[in-house]
């Protein structure tokens, strides 16, 4: 099958004077075969935006090499531009103009026929609303009118970030069952979301991104049957010995996720040995039970991004230049 995103060793620094020279993209590779729905994923500032604005031509790599469509970019970006439908960032829209206004005026400078305005407002939901101002829209209908300017030019590629922003649950469907739809008909959707249980449904394949680099890929029934091994849920007789048990197992090599009522482990060869080691720093076991394993444990395991009882996680993706590899201590990646 072709590949229709290829990113190899992709790299992005940003400089601040008061963060330092800091790693956004470290080395990512990512790549997304014709006709498939890829998600995207990744925890906050892990490095999604940065991967897709530098895609699109929107910010300068510092190395690696990216194709669109077989074609070397940022290069062939004038090429290859007219079949690539993009959303990063929410698109501002004249707010007092209709949908219909604005997608008429985006589809004359594209040179767009007239007639896709009302294919894709109907695609997307908006057509009975498609002649009231964008300043009266709910934030899910901004949403699905960003959708449709990315739709018109019936791209061979659509790149959509969090597409579900702002959609109500029916929406969200809506969403699913449109981004299926426009797969079938041959174009290939790159999503980035953080809605996992949506991912799974929707995506054929997926990219998880961390720290700048990418750490799991391919086929979703591929990445979580990677992960599935040996997983187990452990209930405990009380939810207040939960840190003492994830501290018991962390040290005895068992890999511990932690949720609000349970522990998700992964790697468990005897589940026998798990109670016996709890037992042990008297800690009771209520439930000890094999568990398929979904996209969302895959990722807070590989992701390292699990809340641990009793912690504050602090954002903080990017990598110091120069550092160990890990998040600096000061947390809070938003920008410099
Ligand atoms: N213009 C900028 N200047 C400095 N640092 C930046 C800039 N843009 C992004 N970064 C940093 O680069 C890292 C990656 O950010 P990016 O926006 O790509 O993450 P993301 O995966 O899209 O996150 P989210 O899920 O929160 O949207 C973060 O640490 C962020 O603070």
């Amino acid at each position: 099958m072709p590949a229709v995103l290829e990113i190899e060793g992709l790299r992005k620094t940003y400089k601040s004077r008061r963060r330092g020279t800091r790693n956004a993209l470290d080395g990512f590779d990512m790549r997304v075969d014709a006709g498939q729905v890829h998600g995207f994923l990744g925890p906050n500032g892990s490095g999604k935006t940065t991967t897709l604005r530098t895609l699109l031509g929107l910010i300068r790599p510092d190395g690696g090499r990216m194709a669109l469509l077989g074609h070397e970019v940022p290069g062939a970006l004038p090429t290859v531009a007219g079949q690539v439908g993009a959303i990063v960032e929410s698109p501002q829209f004249f707010p007092h103009f209709s949908a219909r206004d604005t997608l008429s005026l985006l589809a004359g400078a594209g040179e767009v026929p007239a007639a896709r305005v009302d294919e894709v407002l109907e695609l997307v939901g908006l057509r009975d609303r498609a002649g009231e101002r964008v300043k009266t829209y709910s934030l899910g209908m901004k949403q699905r009118l960003a959708v449709a300017s990315a739709l018109l030019k019936n791209p061979k590629l659509l790149i959509l970030d969090e597409p579900a922003n702002g959609l109500d649950p029916g929406g969200i469907r809506e969403m699913r069952t449109l981004m299926r739809t426009l797969a079938e008909s041959g174009m290939t959707v790159v999503l980035s979301s953080h809605i996992l249980g949506e991912i799974q449904l929707i995506c054929d394949s997926v990219t998880i991104i961390s720290l700048g680099r990418r750490v799991a890929f391919g086929p979703v029934d591929e990445v979580l049957a990677q992960h599935s091994s040996g997983a187990v849920r452990v209930r405990l007789e009380a939810v207040s010995d939960l840190p003492a048990a994830t501290d018991a197992l962390t040290r005895a090599g068992v890999r511990v996720t932690g949720h609000p009522d349970h522990l998700m482990l992964a790697g468990v060869d005897k589940p026998a040995t798990v109670t016996r080691l709890l037992a042990e720093n008297n800690l009771y076991v209520s439930e000890l039970a094999p568990v398929a394993v979904d996209l969302e444990s895959v990722f807070l395991e590989l992701t390292a991004t699990a809340p641990v009882p009793g912690q504050h996680r602090q954002v903080d993706e990017s990598t110091k230049v120069g550092g160990t590899g890990q998040p600096g201590p000061t947390g809070g990646g938003w920008g410099a």
